[in-house]
């Protein structure tokens, strides 16, 4: 068993889910695809139908008297994204944009070609399609912040918590039956549950042994202390927002999906008024698609901002190097924020005994999950850190060169020193880093990808701040059960740090910055308060919003797909009300 063994395994696959692909599995569920001809009008366009665009859709298609158009770049849901237990097919795959930071010749050089990977999804659902199910709103100090530095109380935590509820089809009779049950909804879209695992007590004990609290439900009253997660998933499926938002409403005459379609740029009348966008079509013939209302960017952290500078609104040097007119100087692309995430593996010999079949319907590992304050008195994490427990060595290899893309060498080491055993997996990621990355075009083309520096680590108190946190969630090797199985961390040959004392800070920033990679929680780069207002529409400019992840001021102290629903749910409910005052105004 090796690394490159993994990846061709991985390939084979992947390659044989093509071959099922033309059979279109899961074209039935789906809107049927939209007939548009060049010039057709619409009044709202959405461009990139992921997390944030698919609610968006089915929302603004709630009115009856518009027409709305979904354009996504990736084809129609593809069956291996159906069922929780394929997801490792998705990532780097043709579901995948595959963009890759830059190298910084700083963070990330224990991996491929000293580079992260940045996995998104292009494909109807988005990246929700191919992510991990974990479903994290965020602590209300998160929504407190944002509405405070934008002074727009409609985004603090008591305002937006109806959001989150609306969109929940939430499943669970321990949380239903407990206090917590005021703070989900039941009468939703999106299929939610949790999988409570019996053989995960021992985990709890142990991080409740070390000091961590445990609490039922994270996205209750409580934001921190460790939990058996809740996952988008219900009744054997995956819930992306495709299937989940888009399928119940498929037969509605006044939604058009239009897939496999890149849109390259938004145009505009000599008032500065948004009119509509140019896209490549499947057959690559360039069309023009005209909104009489608004069009709304939802195309993601790197490809909203692509689209807004390849439409003239970035900043001005940037965009007069790339030889594109300036429409509106704006800090397009920088903030980019992410939770960098350090791997840590632990050799548990063999007391975990892993079960011989997977349910393919069901999320694919045993996981236990805490955020976690370095002060008790914090009522948000400074760190998350998700556990898998009893996790196979294949899996680990999987981790540590297809999810992780570590190099070789490293990947290597770690089975080398395994031979057989059974692994505890922990990614520990940092909340709320202060390090900032950038995205910039690669040239005014739009097929391009763009060019990422992640920053990750560029503020050194990150690094201090992360140490301090590794060191805290390693207290688990001093519980009994580690004692107990002679648990023990499993050291990758890392010539960067072998050198230094084991365990002291120096070793621990070394190992930090090799073994930290992405948590694909990317956030920040068209943030509220810089490129576009409370309301998500585009500053200097009329009729243009941007509607995903993007928009976060700051991230959240979690993981980022269930804040961007809930994003969508809100702005949604702005368009919508700023349609019925038009209306009830003859405008
Ligand atoms: C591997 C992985 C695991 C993750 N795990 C979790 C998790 O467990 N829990 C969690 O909460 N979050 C997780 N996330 C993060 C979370 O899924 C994202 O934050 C969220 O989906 C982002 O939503 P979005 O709407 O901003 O962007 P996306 O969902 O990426 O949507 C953007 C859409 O726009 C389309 N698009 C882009 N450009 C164009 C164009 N020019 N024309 C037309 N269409 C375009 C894209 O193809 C895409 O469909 C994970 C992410 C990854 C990659």
């Amino acid at each position: 068993m090796d690394p490159a063994s993994v990846l061709e395994a991985n390939r084979v696959i992947q390659h044989a889910f093509s071959v099922i692909s033309v059979l279109n599995l899961t074209a039935d569920s789906l809107p049927k695809p939209a007939l548009v001809s060049d010039g057709a009008c619409y009044d709202y366009i959405v461009v990139g139908g992921g997390s944030a665009g698919c609610v968006l859709a089915s929302r603004l298609s709630e009115l009856s008297g518009v027409q709305v158009l979904l354009i996504e770049a990736g084809p129609l849901t593809p069956f291996e994204s159906t069922l929780p237990a394929l997801t490792a097919y998705l990532t780097r795959s043709r579901y995948d944009w595959n963009y890759t930071t830059e190298n910084d010749g700083y963070a990330a050089q224990g991996h491929k070609d000293k580079v992260l990977a940045l996995t998104r999804g292009k494909v109807l659902g988005g990246t929700s399609a191919i992510n991990s199910f974990i479903h994290v709103r965020g602590a209300p100090h998160d929504f407190d912040t944002w509405a405070a530095s934008i002074d727009d109380s409609r985004w603090n935590y008591t305002n937006v918590l109806p959001f989150f509820i609306k969109s929940e089809k939430f499943r669970d009779r321990a949380i239903e039956n407990s206090r917590y049950r005021t703070f989900h909804g039941t009468k939703g879209y999106l299929g939610l549950t949790r999988e409570p695992d019996p053989a995960n007590k021992v985990y709890l004990d142990m991080f409740k042994e070390v000091g961590n609290r445990l609490v039922l439900d994270i996205n209750g009253k409580d934001a921190t202390g460790f939990t058996q997660p809740m996952f988008t998933i219900l009744d054997g499926r995956r819930q992306d927002t495709a299937y989940a938002f888009l399928s119940p409403v498929k037969r509605r005459c006044n939604l058009h999906v239009l897939t496999d379609t890149l849109v390259t740029e938004v145009i505009f009348d000599d008032q500065n008024r948004a009119v509509g966008v140019r896209a490549l079509t499947k057959q690559n013939r360039l069309i023009t698609l005209r909104a009489s209302k608004e069009v709304i960017l939802s195309a993601g952290v790197f490809n909203s901002p692509q689209l807004l500078m390849l439409s003239g609104i970035g900043p001005r040097e940037h965009l007069k190097d790339m030889n594109i007119t300036v429409r509106v100087d704006l800090p397009v692309g920088m903030n980019f924020q992410d939770h960098p995430q350090t791997l840590i593996l632990y050799d548990m010999e063999k007391e975990c005994a892993l079960p011989l079949v997977q349910d393919p319907g069901k999320f694919p590992g045993r996981v236990v999950m805490g955020l976690v304050a370095l002060n008790d008195r914090q009522p948000y994490g400074d760190y998350e850190a998700v556990t898998f427990t009893r996790i196979s060595v294949v899996a680990g290899l999987e981790y540590c060169s297809l999810a992780f893309r570590f190099n070789d060498t490293i990947c290597t080491s770690i089975i080398q020193k395994v031979k057989g055993k059974r692994l505890l997996a922990a990614m520990v990621s940092i909340l709320h880093p202060k390090s900032r990355g950038r995205v910039m075009l690669r040239s005014s083309n739009p097929k391009d990808s763009p060019i990422v520096f992640a920053g990750y680590f560029s503020e050194d108190i990150d690094l201090k701040n992360h140490v301090k946190s590794l060191k805290h969630f390693s207290r688990i090797m001093k519980s009994s059960y580690f004692k107990r199985v002679r648990g023990k961390m499993l050291l990758p040959s890392l010539p960067q740090c072998d050198r230094l004392k084991l365990f002291s800070d120096e070793h621990w920033r070394c190992y930090a910055l090799v073994m930290t990679g992405a948590s694909y929680h990317f956030v920040g780069t068209c943030a509220m308060g810089l490129v576009v207002d409370s309301e998500l529409r585009v500053r200097g400019v009329r009729n243009l919003r941007v509607v995903d992840a993007s928009i976060m001021p700051n991230n959240t102290s979690g993981n980022t797909n269930a804040p961007t629903i809930m994003i969508s749910e809100r702005a949604a409910d702005f368009i919508i009300q700023d349609y019925k005052a038009a209306k009830k105004n003859n405008l």
